[in-house]
C-alpha cells in the first residue's frame, strides 16, 4: 500500500463534513476523498442490510477507482451497522466514529453519567452503550434519538432561530438528568453545537465523536507507518455526492461549513443497477472551456462567472496544450468571429462546453471603426499602436461617442448555439488615462464614473462593461440551456 495514497471517507450525506473539517485541520499532509450518499440519506430509518450494502458500494468505489489506503466511516449510523462487516471483508484499515467517541466520553465523565444524542438507528443499535461499558460497566448511559436535528442540518437550517428553539426544547430533559458529559453521536450535530451548548449549559462536556475519530486515524497511520510523506494541499480533496449534478445543496453546505479559500471540487456518482448488484460510477461533467488567448479577458470572464455562481469547472484554453490551432478571425460580425472561435475549439474538445468572446470598440465618428478589426487596427494585438491610431484619427473631432460590444457564443455537445451580447456606451478621451485593464481601456471614458475603464478596479469595470453585461445575459439563459438539447 502506498502511503501517499488518499484516505477515503464515507457518509450518508453532509454530516461527515464535520469530520473532514477536523481532519483537514489536524492532518495537513493527507489527501481526502469524501463520498456523501446524498441520494439515499438519511440512513437513520434504513435497515442494517441496506446500510451495509450502501457503505460497501462506496468503499468499493474508493478502493478500486481511488486506491485509498484507509477508510473512515464518518457516520454513526453506518458505523453502528457496517463497521465490523467492512473491517472483516476489506484488506485496508477501516475506522468508525463510535469507539473513539465512547472512549473520550468515558475519560471525560466524573460522575459516570453520560448522555448520548444520535439518530434512532444508532440509539437502537446500542453501539455506544456497548463501547462505553467496555471501558466501565457501571457507567450510566442516557440515549435520546434526535432524527429532527439531522433533517434540519440537511435542509441547511442549522443556523435558523426556529432550529435553536427545537434544540432547546429537545435537550431540556438532559439538564435535569444529571449527566456531566454529552456525546454528539451523529456527525451532523457539531453544526448545531452553539445551540446544543446553550441548551445543556457550559458545565457539561460535549464530545464530538468525529473530532475524536481524528485521533484514531492518527494512531492507525502511525502504527501502520502509513503517514503521507508528501504535503497534500486540502484543495486537492475531492467530494462526491450520489445526487444529480444540478443539486447543489451539498456544495452550499460544504462551502459554508468548510470555509476553504478555493472552490470545492464537488463531483457526482451515479448508482448503476445491474440486476441485483449496484455499484457507483463517476458522472463525467463537461468542463467550460474559455476559447480565448487573451489572459485579460479570461480573468474578467472567470471573475464574472464566479459572481454569477455557475456550477461548472471553468478551464482556460491553454490547458488544452499544443492541440489548439490558430483561428483566423475573418468574419464580418462579432458573432461570426465568436462562433468561429467556439466551433474550432469544439472540434478538439467535443465533450466540453466552449465559451468564446469576440469584442471590440466602435466609434461613431469613424463609422463604427475599428469594430471587428479592433485587435489588428494598427498592428496585430499592438495595444499601443491601436490606441495611437484612434487618437490620431479623432484629432480635432469633437464627437467622441463610442461603444464597446462583446458577443459571447456558447456551444456544447448536442446543444444549440447560445448567443449573448453586451454593449456599453462611452466617450473617447484625448489621451490615455489609467493603467488597469487592457486594449482600449485607457481611452474609454464611462460617464457614470467619469473615469476610463483603465481607471476603474476590475470589479467596477465588470459591473458595467460590455463583457460583464453579456455574461449576465448569458447567465440568465444558462440553466435552461444546460437542461435542453437538440
Ligand atoms: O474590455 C475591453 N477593454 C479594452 N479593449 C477591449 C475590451 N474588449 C475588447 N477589447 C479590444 C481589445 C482587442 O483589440 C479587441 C478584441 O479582439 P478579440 O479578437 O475579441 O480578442 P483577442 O484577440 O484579444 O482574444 P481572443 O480572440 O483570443 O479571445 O477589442
Ligand atoms: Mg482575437
Amino acid at each position: 500500500m502506498n502511503k501517499n495514497n488518499p484516505i477515503g471517507m464515507i457518509d450518508s450525506g453532509v454530516g461527515g463534513l464535520t469530520v473532514i473539517k477536523e481532519a483537514q485541520k489536524q492532518l495537513p499532509n493527507e489527501q481526502f476523498i469524501f463520498i456523501g450518499d446524498t441520494a439515499r440519506m438519511p440512513y437513520g430509518p434504513r435497515t442494517t442490510d441496506e446500510v451495509i450494502a450502501y457503505t460497501f458500494q462506496m468503499a468499493n468505489y474508493l478502493i478500486t477507482e481511488k486506491q485509498i489506503k484507509m477508510l473512515v466511516i464518518a457516520c454513526n449510523t453506518a458505523t453502528a451497522c457496517a463497521l465490523t462487516v467492512l473491517q472483516k471483508k476489506l484488506t485496508i484499515p477501516v475506522i468508525g466514529v463510535i469507539q473513539p467517541g465512547a472512549q473520550a466520553a468515558q475519560l471525560a465523565t466524573k460522575n459516570k453519567t453520560i448522555g448520548i444524542i444520535a439518530t434512532d438507528g444508532t440509539v437502537n443499535s446500542k453501539a455506544y452503550e456497548l463501547q462505553i461499558h467496555q471501558y466501565g460497566a457501571d457507567t450510566k448511559v442516557l440515549s435520546q434519538g434526535e432524527p429532527d436535528f439531522v433533517q434540519l442540518v440537511e435542509a441547511n437550517k442549522y443556523q435558523d432561530h426556529a432550529t435553536r428553539d427545537i434544540v432547546m426544547n429537545h435537550l431540556a430533559p438532559f439538564k435535569a438528568a444529571g449527566i456531566d458529559t454529552l456525546i454528539l453521536g451523529c456527525t451532523h450535530f457539531p453544526l448545531l453545537e452553539p445551540f446544543i451548548r446553550e441548551a445543556v449549559g457550559k458545565q457539561i462536556t460535549l464530545i464530538d465523536s468525529g473530532r475524536e475519530t481524528i485521533y484514531a486515524i492518527k494512531q492507525c497511520l502511525n502504527k501502520l507507518a502509513l503517514n503521507s510523506d508528501i504535503k497534500h494541499n486540502h484543495d486537492e480533496d475531492i467530494y462526491y455526492t450520489t445526487s444529480d449534478s444540478d443539486d447543489d445543496t451539498f456544495k452550499v453546505i460544504a462551502t459554508n461549513w468548510l470555509a476553504r479559500i478555493h472552490e470545492l471540487d464537488v463531483r457526482h456518482l451515479k448508482i448503476v443497477d445491474n440486476g441485483t448488484l449496484q455499484h457507483l460510477e463517476e458522472i463525467s461533467m463537461p468542463r467550460l472551456i474559455l476559447a480565448s488567448n487573451n489572459q485579460h479577458k479570461i480573468i474578467e470572464i472567470e471573475a464574472i462567472l464566479n459572481d454569477i455562481g455557475i456550477n461548472l469547472t471553468v478551464t482556460p484554453l491553454n490547458s488544452l496544450g499544443d492541440s489548439v490551432p490558430e483561428i483566423i478571425e475573418d468574419g464580418t460580425t462579432f458573432e461570426e468571429n465568436a462562433t468561429k472561435k467556439a466551433m474550432t475549439i469544439a472540434k478538439i474538445a467535443p465533450n466540453d462546453y466552449i465559451l468564446a468572446d469576440d469584442s471590440g470598440l466602435s466609434i461613431d465618428a469613424l463609422n463604427g471603426e475599428p469594430g471587428v478589426y479592433s485587435a489588428r487596427y494598427a498592428g496585430d494585438h499592438d495595444d499601443q499602436a491601436n490606441n495611437d491610431k484612434v487618437l490620431n484619427k479623432l484629432e480635432g473631432i469633437t464627437s467622441r461617442e463610442a461603444q464597446f460590444t462583446s458577443v459571447l457564443v456558447l456551444v456544447g455537445p448536442n446543444k444549440p448555439k447560445l448567443v449573448a451580447t453586451g454593449t456599453v456606451r462611452g466617450l473617447i478621451t484625448d489621451q490615455r488615462y489609467g493603467d488597469n485593464g487592457f486594449g482600449y481601456d485607457p481611452l474609454f471614458l464611462v460617464p457614470q464614473f467619469d473615469k476610463t475603464f483603465a481607471q476603474l478596479t476590475a470589479n467596477e469595470k465588470n459591473q458595467v462593461s460590455h463583457r460583464g453585461l453579456a455574461l449576465q445575459e448569458l447567465g440568465k439563459h444558462l440553466p435552461e440551456w444546460l437542461k435542453g438539447g437538440v
